[in-house]
């Protein structure tokens, strides 16, 4: 038996995606929308998985402090190799390298998710006994993509959820 409990977040993000054969290759942004599916075998003592202020405050909120009005490059992207190292002014305190991530993925929403669950999920909620078992990201309300973390074995071949 398992509980799933969930929440999104909105953020905004530039990226582009490397290799594009269309418009995307270009720099450009998004109003993203972020669920998260935290999942537990058991719940606490009040019937939950998590409090869903605890989803904010350690998923939701990783997102607004790293990721919010920031411009999301796969670290192996010549532009942001371009842009990262820019320390030329624009005029208002700020340089062409400002708000520049870099990601170890080409920021498809596939590989956004991908990421989320893998490794913000794990480091994020270490300690809880939570798993964040799922992630959708929505690029617009049209279309998102999916990464669900698979249960696995462990060495007695016994299913680990
Ligand atoms: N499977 C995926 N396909 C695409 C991704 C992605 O992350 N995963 N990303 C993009 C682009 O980022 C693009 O901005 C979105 O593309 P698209 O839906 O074609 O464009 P619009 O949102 O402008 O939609 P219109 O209906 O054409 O206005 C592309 N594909």
């Amino acid at each position: 038996m398992s509980w799933q409990a969930k929440r999104y977040h909105d953020i905004s993000c530039g990226h582009r995606v490397v290799g594009h054969e269309g418009k995307c290759g270009h720099l450009h942004g998004h109003n993203y929308r972020v669920h998260f599916t935290c999942e537990a075998d058991e719940l606490d003592n009040l019937g939950r998985v998590i409090d869903f202020s605890e989803i904010k405050s350690k998923l939701c909120m990783w997102l607004e402090e790293n990721w919010d009005h920031k411009m999301l490059l796969w670290e192996h992207d010549p532009v942001a190799n371009v842009l990262i190292d820019n320390t030329t002014g624009t005029g208002d305190g700020t340089t062409l390298g400002d708000g520049i991530v870099l990601v170890p993925f080409n920021p498809t929403a596939e590989n956004i998710a991908q990421h989320l669950v893998l490794v913000v999920g794990p480091q994020q909620l270490k300690g809880t006994g939570i798993k964040l078992r799922h992630c959708e990201v929505e690029e617009t309300r049209k279309c998102s993509a999916v990464y669900t973390l698979r249960p696995q074995k462990n060495d007695f071949g016994q299913i680990e959820r």
